[in-house]
Formats: C-alpha cells, sequence, structure tokens
C-alpha cells in the first residue's frame, strides 16, 4: 500500500546530503520572495533564474517516485512528506523529539511562509503541526506501528503568533489498537491550540 525505497544507512545519508541543502535553499528562496520590494528589473532577473534552476532538475528526472526510504535497520526516512518531509520546501522543519515513550515535543520557527491571519500562524498548519507530532507519538516513530488519524479535534484559544513555537503531546490511554493523545502549540505568549485525537494502530 505505501510507496517507500528500501536503501541502505549509507546511501540515505548520501541522499540527505545531497537534496537537504537544496530544500532549504528553496524555503529561502520562498522566504526571500515573501519579504521582497523591488523593481520590475530585480523580479525579472530573479524569475529567470528561478525558472532556469527548475528546467535544470527537470532535466534530470527521477524514474519513480518514492515519498519514503526504509533502512534494513527498521529507519523510515520521508522524502515528500508534507509534515518533515527531508526533500519538500513546503515542509516546517518539523524535528519531533521524543521525550520519553509517550511524550514528545518539536521546538521550530515558522515564517510568512505560513502565514493565515497576518503576523500569524495558518490554522490549517496549526493542525498539520500538532496532527504530525500526535502521529509520531501515537507511532512511537517506528513503522511497525504507524498509527493513523482517525479523529483529531482542535481548539483555537487564541491566534498563533509567527516565530518560535513550542509543541507537546502525550499519550493519555490506549485501549487495544486505539490510541488517546492529547497535544498543544504555544508561541512566546502561551498555548494557543489544544488537540485531542485518537490514533488506530494499523493491523499490518
Ligand atoms: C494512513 C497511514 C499513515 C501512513 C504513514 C506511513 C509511514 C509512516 C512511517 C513511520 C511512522 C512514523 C511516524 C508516523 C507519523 C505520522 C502519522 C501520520 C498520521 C496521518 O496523518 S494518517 C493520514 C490521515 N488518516 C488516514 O488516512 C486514516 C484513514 N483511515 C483508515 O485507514 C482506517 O479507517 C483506520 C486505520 C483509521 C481504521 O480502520 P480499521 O479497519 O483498522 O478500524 P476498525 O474498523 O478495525 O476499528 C477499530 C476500532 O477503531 C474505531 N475507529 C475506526 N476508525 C475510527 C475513526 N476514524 N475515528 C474513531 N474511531 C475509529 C472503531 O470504532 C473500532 O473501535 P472498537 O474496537 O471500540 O469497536
Amino acid at each position: 500500500m505505501w510507496d517507500f525505497a528500501e536503501m541502505s544507512s549509507d546511501e540515505v545519508a548520501s541522499l540527505r546530503a545531497r537534496y537537504e541543502p537544496l530544500t532549504q535553499s528553496i524555503r529561502e528562496l520562498i522566504d526571500a520572495a515573501l519579504h521582497v520590494d523591488a523593481d520590475n528589473q530585480v523580479v525579472d532577473q530573479a524569475k529567470a533564474q528561478i525558472d532556469a534552476a527548475a528546467e535544470l532538475l527537470r532535466a534530470h528526472p527521477a524514474s519513480t517516485r518514492q515519498g519514503m526510504a526504509l533502512t534494513p535497520e527498521g529507519e523510515s526516512i520521508p522524502w515528500d512528506n508534507l509534515g518533515n518531509g527531508i526533500r519538500n520546501p513546503l515542509a516546517p522543519p518539523l524535528v519531533v523529539e521524543h521525550t520519553g515513550p509517550t511524550s514528545a515535543r518539536i521546538d521550530v520557527e515558522l515564517g510568512a511562509a505560513y502565514e493565515g491571519p497576518p503576523g500569524h500562524v495558518h490554522g490549517g498548519y496549526c493542525a498539520l503541526v500538532l496532527d504530525q507530532i500526535l502521529g509520531e507519538v501515537a507511532s512511537r516513530g517506528s513503522i511497525e506501528t504507524v498509527a493513523a488519524t482517525g479523529t483529531i479535534s482542535l481548539r483555537y484559544l487564541r491566534p498563533t503568533k509567527l516565530g518560535r513555537l513550542h509543541v507537546e503531546a502525550e499519550i493519555q490511554r490506549t485501549e487495544g489498537r486505539k490510541i488517546f493523545i492529547t497535544g498543544h502549540i504555544a508561541d512566546e505568549d502561551g498555548t494557543t491550540v489544544t488537540a485531542e485525537g485518537l490514533f488506530i494502530v494499523l493491523r499490518q
């Protein structure tokens, strides 16, 4: 059902070293484009260079697209995932730090590319970040115990400021394959969004 490639840790490390800097450069390009105030000549020149870069990359297409890699040690590496894909510039660099067997945290800086209400994070992105951390905690970060989002409920307490965010999640209880889990996002002034999720461990 899942589209993934099996590869060694060395291969993963080499691909990661090749593509991660490209992803970061595209993120910086997006941020620069959102902050620019220049004349037509500058914008036209930048556009031509970006189009040339896109053409160069398109001239070397992958024969198949595999959104995730799996190593023989059971490590899963997301290439394309919108939450944490190493090769996806739209994915905020979400690094989930497991703080125990049932809890985790993320510290992330979300800039202009994630804006919804002016100066604040898009509500859909808040949902994405919470879904990601709840899913990773419920799955215990392992392909062997992947849990899918069954139901997730969010309470937006107040707008979340763009900038440094702290996110936490913790399993409250489990019933067979059902995992009940809560989480929250906090900006510099405290908690802004809370989440309650029911994640279901996949049968295989
Ligand atoms: C989609 C899979 C994710 C793929 C990820 C792949 C690789 C990841 C690699 C490494 C893992 C590391 C981290 C993972 C990080 C993030 C996870 C991302 C989370 C997502 O972003 S994932 C996308 C959105 N998500 C979906 O795309 C789900 C689509 N859906 C289904 O795939 C099925 O629908 C499923 C599996 C949910 C259930 O199917 P099923 O057949 O196993 O369930 P079944 O009928 O046996 O029910 C058993 C008991 O759960 C209750 N129950 C069932 N469904 C419920 C629901 N929706 N809400 C509340 N309760 C529900 C029943 O009422 C019963 O309860 P009871 O036992 O008490 O009667």
